[in-house]
């Protein structure tokens, strides 16, 4: 199945089960992934016949700079659930949601979830 990916997107955000998350905050990252086909929009060369990824940028950012929830699961959910509401095209959205400095003791990259939602 074809794919429209949007790939490192980051948000300054408050989401967090901790207070300190709440109060100073941390950047999320998040990809996306939405399977659809695009041929349709590649033979024709019309923008009406996919889904335009700027508008879906619109969506993650107005979910992940909305009020603070507590768990990254929730945010990913969110769009999923969007994204299958905006765009009747869109059969698979793949979201990972990622925190790379959360207030959590340790050496890593990051710590993060990716969910995988079928329409
Ligand atoms: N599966 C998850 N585990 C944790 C989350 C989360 O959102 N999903 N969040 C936290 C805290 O907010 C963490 O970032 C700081 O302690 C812990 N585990």
């Amino acid at each position: 199945m074809d794919k429209i990916i949007l790939e490192g997107m980051s948000f300054y955000a408050y989401h967090g089960a901790l207070k300190a998350e709440n109060e100073i905050g941390q950047i999320f990252l998040v990809d996306l992934e939405l399977s659809l086909d695009l041929s349709e929009a590649g033979e024709s060369d019309d923008l009406k016949k996919t889904v335009h990824y700027g508008e879906v940028f619109e969506i993650v950012k107005e979910i992940m700079e909305n009020k603070p929830v507590q768990l990254i699961e929730h945010l990913a959910e969110r769009i999923a659930k969007q994204i299958f509401s905006n765009y009747n095209r869109v059969l698979e959205t793949k979201v990972k949601i990622t925190k790379n400095n959360p207030p959590i003791p340790g050496h890593y990259q990051g710590v993060g979830i990716e969910i995988v939602r079928t329409r």
